[in-house]
């Protein structure tokens, strides 16, 4: 057994842990990161690009089907699935090999391979060939798909979103377990590139939605492209001879039975501290076997070790690990001098179409903050200029302010080009503006960041802070 002592040990090398080796050798040469598999990340290779790289194709089929509707006629609209593919195989080889190059230029001496475990505090067993003893640790392992037992009836049919992504062609036909971020963004994705998806989910939610009333018009929206149950009630999965078949109960409490050529598992991930024998670190851990942690140190109590990125269970976002991983490579590189970082507004997009947008506090968030002073502005898309004009005329936009101050305080999204305007609200709320100074700010036209203005607009009067909404505004242009 090999012996290393360094200063700080970093276990995992993604997002997370390679922005902490980045930060943390900027304070001293004695660091190692240590990676239990490949390089490339989660992001790069089966995580956000091959995701929308995939979601992409589906765009481009979608809007070919969709021509009719400026009087243009696309004869034939095909698609080949293995070139589909190809694309997202060879684009996504392209983004990790660049992830692998920047790992590979780390100095030799600053990396291993193997899989980590506690020994205890400070000392790391690396597979079963190195004794690592470290000053301080950042734990940056990442988390992996959770697959509920029944699923596994599935078989050899069973995929998760690691597998979709080296597929050569695809499918018939796909069942899809759990109708969350990713399974609304693949299944998505997949029906627009012709497979017949039908989607399960349990208890009711839907992506990241938390605002009922959103929910419930993205409901309907999606079950207009392929059936939706978000509350299903699955009595079986089986292997068949064909593929997969899955028995659920209508909503008149028939059983039917359907039969997919897979069963996509889309059901939540679970954090990658189980196999670290985190009870050899001698820390306090929450109710989920995680850590406690502090949010703006990322430190783990008063000890030497940091936990960062998805394996912390706060915000698996790729933005989000980056952050986190750099205050925590600062905070082990300076050790035991720890600061405090800059946390950012809340903010997740998800890539559907429409796309869904989460910025600042939720609504339950809002109300509990607020003691139920608060007011919601409101905008509908499906009027809205611009994105009649583009033929994207679906949606609606909620934004929330605090009476009183004025504050803008979050806001939730379905709708056209909500990427963006998910940024002009996260960069509001985390500069504390008020919805005022939010409309003292240029809007051209015709955009759709019109919509966001009569959203705000109505917001204002809400608060009793500006007047009614002029219908005939004719310096905002029509349909605004
Ligand atoms: C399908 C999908 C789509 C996504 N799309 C988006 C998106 O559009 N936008 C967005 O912001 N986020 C997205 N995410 C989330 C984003 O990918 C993650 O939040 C981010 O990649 C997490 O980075 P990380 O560094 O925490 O983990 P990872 O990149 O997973 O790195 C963890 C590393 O630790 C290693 N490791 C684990 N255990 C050990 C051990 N015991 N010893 C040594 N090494 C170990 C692993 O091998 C891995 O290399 C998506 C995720 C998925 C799955
Ligand atoms: N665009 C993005 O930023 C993006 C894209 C993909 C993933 N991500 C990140 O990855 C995280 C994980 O995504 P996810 O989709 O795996 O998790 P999720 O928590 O968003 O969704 C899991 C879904 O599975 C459902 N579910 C659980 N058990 C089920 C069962 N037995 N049957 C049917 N449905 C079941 C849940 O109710 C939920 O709807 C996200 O929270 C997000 O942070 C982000």
């Amino acid at each position: 057994m090999k012996q290393r002592k360094v200063k700080v040990a970093i276990i995992g090398a993604g997002t997370a842990g390679m922005v902490a080796y980045q930060r943390a050798r900027k304070h001293t040469d004695s660091v190692l990161l240590i990676e239990g598999k490949q390089y490339g990340t989660t992001c790069a290779r089966v995580g956000c690009m091959p995701s929308k790289l995939l979601i992409a194709a589906a765009d481009a089929a979608h809007a070919a089907r969709s021509t009719g509707l400026f009087g243009i006629t696309c004869p034939t609209v095909a698609v080949d699935g293995e070139a589909v593919m190809a694309r997202v195989r060879s684009e996504r080889d392209r983004f990790v090999a660049s992830v692998v190059k920047s790992a590979e230029n780390y100095p030799e001496q600053d990396r291993l391979h193997g899989n980590v475990r506690f020994a205890s505090p400070h000392r790391l067993m690396v597979g079963d060939h190195t004794e690592v003893t470290a000053e301080r640790i950042v734990i940056a392992t990442g988390s992996r798909p959770h697959i509920p037992g029944f699923l596994k009836e599935a078989g050899d049919r069973l995929v998760v979103n690691d597998d979709l992504f080296d597929w050569h062609d695809l499918p018939a036909s796909a069942a899809v377990f759990g109708p969350g971020v990713i399974g609304l963004e693949l299944g998505q994705a997949l029906a627009r590139l012709g497979v017949r998806i039908r989607m399960f989910g349990v208890g009711g939610s839907l992506g990241s939605l938390q605002d009922p009333q959103l929910r419930d018009y993205a409901l309907k929206t999606f079950n207009r492209e392929f059936p939706l149950d978000p509350d299903a009630d699955v009595t079986a999965v089986a292997r068949s001879a064909e593929g997969v078949s899955i028995s659920f109960k209508t909503a008149d409490g028939k059983i039917v039975t359907e039969e997919f050529d897979c069963l996509l598992a889309a059901t939540g991930r679970r954090p990658n501290i189980d196999g670290l024998d985190i009870q050899n670190a001698d820390l306090q851990l929450d109710d989920q076997g995680i850590p406690v942690f502090n949010g703006y140190t990322l430190r783990c109590g008063d000890s030497h070790i940091f936990i960062v990125g998805d394996v912390n269970n706060e915000a698996p976002l790729l933005h989000e690990a980056a952050d986190e991983g750099r205050i925590a490579g600062d905070n082990a590189g300076r050790y035991p001098d720890v600061r405090a970082g800059l946390r950012k507004v809340p903010l997740a997009v998800v890539f559907t179409d429409p796309q869904i947008a989460s910025v600042g506090l939720t609504i339950q968030q809002v109300d509990e903050r607020c003691r139920g002073h608060y007011a919601v502005g409101e905008v509908s898309f499906e009027d809205q200029g611009r994105s009649r004009v583009i033929g994207k005329n679906r949606g609606l936009l909620r934004v929330y302010g605090e009476h009183g101050s004025g504050l803008f305080m979050g806001a939730e999204m379905f709708g056209p080009a909500a990427e963006h305007i998910a940024h002009l609200l996260a960069w509001s709320a985390q500069r504390r503006m008020t919805v005022s100074e939010m409309l003292e700010m240029p809007f051209y036209h015709p955009v759709i960041e019109e919509g966001l203005r009569s959203a705000l607009q109505d917001l204002s009067r809400k608060l009793s802070m500006g007047p009614a909404a002029d219908s005939n505004c004719m310096d905002c242009g029509p349909g605004v």
